[in-house]
């Protein structure tokens, strides 16, 4: 599996993203700047987390205006997988590849903790190396990571299994006290219609060797590569 990583002014998960993607496919991704508009042939684009452009205007709204991310929305149009962590999802949404907003946490603070989810599709290149219903331990690190979309558009992501990942307490249950951040169902990670573009708040690559503390996310960058190689 070949994967690129896209780095705006303001990205800090960039390396750690690169990292696990080494890990996991023994080659390192190329790093992709975003003025660039040319990128490698790759199987898998990532969107990595930070604070793009400082989060002005509106989390993810500048850097979805780079040069870059109009060859991510093609290659993602032809099929190409995209992956959104954190500031990437917003970036992802604002960049309309995925419905949605993300709005400032319902608490109006940062948060900075781990999360309960539970994998709820994993009908896709991302989530296949889990259990439907397993629940998983990632990081969340945001203070824009409220989840958001009108009733219609809620009503199609159920409908049509686009939900990837919902906050949950450890026991599994969608509930108010397992939901960090307010987001519209519980919604941690959201797929396109095709689930060839996945979004997610929580950090799957600060989860992935025995130091983090946790290696739940690992089986997201090993399922990519067995399926895409
Ligand atoms: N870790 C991150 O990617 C931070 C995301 C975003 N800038 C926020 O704080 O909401």
């Amino acid at each position: 599996m070949k994967a690129a990583v896209i780095v705006f002014p303001g990205s800090n998960c960039d390396r750690d993203v690169c990292v696990a993607l080494e890990h996991a496919t023994g080659e390192k991704p190329a790093t992709v700047w975003h003025r660039d508009s040319d990128l490698p042939k790759v199987d898998l684009i990532v969107v990595p987390g930070g604070f793009s452009y400082g989060d002005y205007l509106r989390s993810g709204a500048m850097a979805a205006q780079s040069p870059v991310m109009r060859e991510v929305v093609a290659r993602a149009k032809a099929g190409v997988r995209v992956m959104g962590v954190c500031n990437g999802f917003q970036i992802l949404t604002e960049a309309r590849l995925l419905p949605g907003v993300l709005m400032r946490n319902a608490g109006l603070k940062f948060i900075c903790r781990t999360v309960d989810l539970r994998v709820e599709n994993t009908d896709s290149a991302f989530t296949s190396a889990y259990d439907k219903d397993q629940v998983v331990r990632f990081p969340v690190a945001h203070h824009d990571g409220n989840y958001f979309a009108d009733a219609d558009t809620l009503a199609r992501v159920e409908d049509t299994g686009m939900v990837a990942f919902r906050y949950v307490t450890p026991d599994g249950i969608v509930d108010a006290s397992g939901n960090p951040n307010g987001s519209a169902n519980s919604i941690a990670g959201l797929f396109n219609e095709k689930r060839t573009v996945l979004g997610l708040m929580p950090h799957p690559e600060r989860a992935f060797e025995p130091l983090h503390g946790n290696t739940d996310g690992r089986a997201m960058f090993t399922g990519l590569v067995e399926a895409l190689s």
